[in-house]
């Protein structure tokens, strides 16, 4: 696979005198999915912020690649292929599962592009590809409002991968969802890295085991350990700040 790695390196951020972020450091490799853990307020929504360029860090260097994400703005950071997926899904009810996607995929082309819009078999064929990608396939004419919890939140997955990031940071995503849709959400995760690098933001442990990668654990702003998750459940730190509670 080739593509950027991102790097966070003594990345620290202070609000009002509060340290959210405290000389955080770690490197996600490009294709890796990644989970990340840890206590409420530990930091996790920051470091997306901080990576989405929504927070500018206080210190420390941010890179996607060669490029200096703490230098670009949110709409810069978006267009070099970093898609952020939020807990609460934002997709078009009214419209089909098919028109939510085919709308992202007009939302990379820009409004000049869109004037002239015509559905090209070869998008037709993308927007196909990627239904079948979150195994919605036979719900593509269906509204979206009809579909289940845990089937809007593939939706949205989808709807970021019509525009192709290569880099996909995803909050929460099986807060409220069934047993099976959550086993299926780790699938699907699983199998969208690989193609482009994954970090996924998790309380539900049962979960991150399903994801079988890497394990980042956060506690008061920085790196409290980092492994397989079978490493992280033992390390007797993460035992007394987290789990033990
Ligand atoms: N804009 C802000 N101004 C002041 N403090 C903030 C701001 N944003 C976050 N914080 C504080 O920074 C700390 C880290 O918050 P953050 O939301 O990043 O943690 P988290 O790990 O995502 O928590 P949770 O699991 O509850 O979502 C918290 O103590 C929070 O109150």
């Amino acid at each position: 696979m080739s593509g950027r790695a991102l790097y966070v390196d003594g990345v620290s951020v202070v609000f009002d005198g509060f340290r959210a972020l405290n000389n955080l450091s770690f490197i996600i490799e490009p294709g890796e999915l990644r989970a990340v853990i840890g206590p409420n307020g530990a930091g996790k929504t920051t470091m997306m912020d901080v990576i989405t360029g929504k927070t500018k860090p206080t210190a420390g260097i941010v890179k996607f690649g060669d490029t200096d994400l703490t230098r670009l703005d949110e709409p810069r950071i978006a267009m070099l292929g970093i898609g952020r997926k939020f807990q609460k899904p934002t997709v078009f009810d009214a419209l089909t599962v098919f028109e939510n996607l085919e709308l992202a995929l007009k939302a990379v082309r820009g409004p000049i592009a869109c004037w002239k819009w015509r559905l090209a078999a070869e998008q037709r064929d993308r927007i196909e590809a990627v239904l079948r990608e979150i195994g919605l396939s036979e719900r593509g004419q269906d509204l979206a409002g009809l579909l289940s919890h845990g089937q809007r939140q593939w939706l949205e997955i989808g709807m970021l991968l019509m525009q192709e990031p290569e880099l996909l940071l995803v909050d929460e995503p099986v807060a409220g969802m069934t047993d099976q849709e959550t086993e299926h959400t780790a699938a699907l995760l699983a199998r969208i890295a690989g193609q482009r690098s994954v970090v996924v933001v998790e309380h539900d442990l049962e979960f991150v085991r399903a994801l079988g990668c890497k394990v980042t654990v956060m506690c008061e702003g920085t790196v409290l350990s980092e492994g397989s998750i079978d490493h992280v459940q033992n390390d007797p730190r993460v035992i007394e700040v987290y789990l033990g509670r």
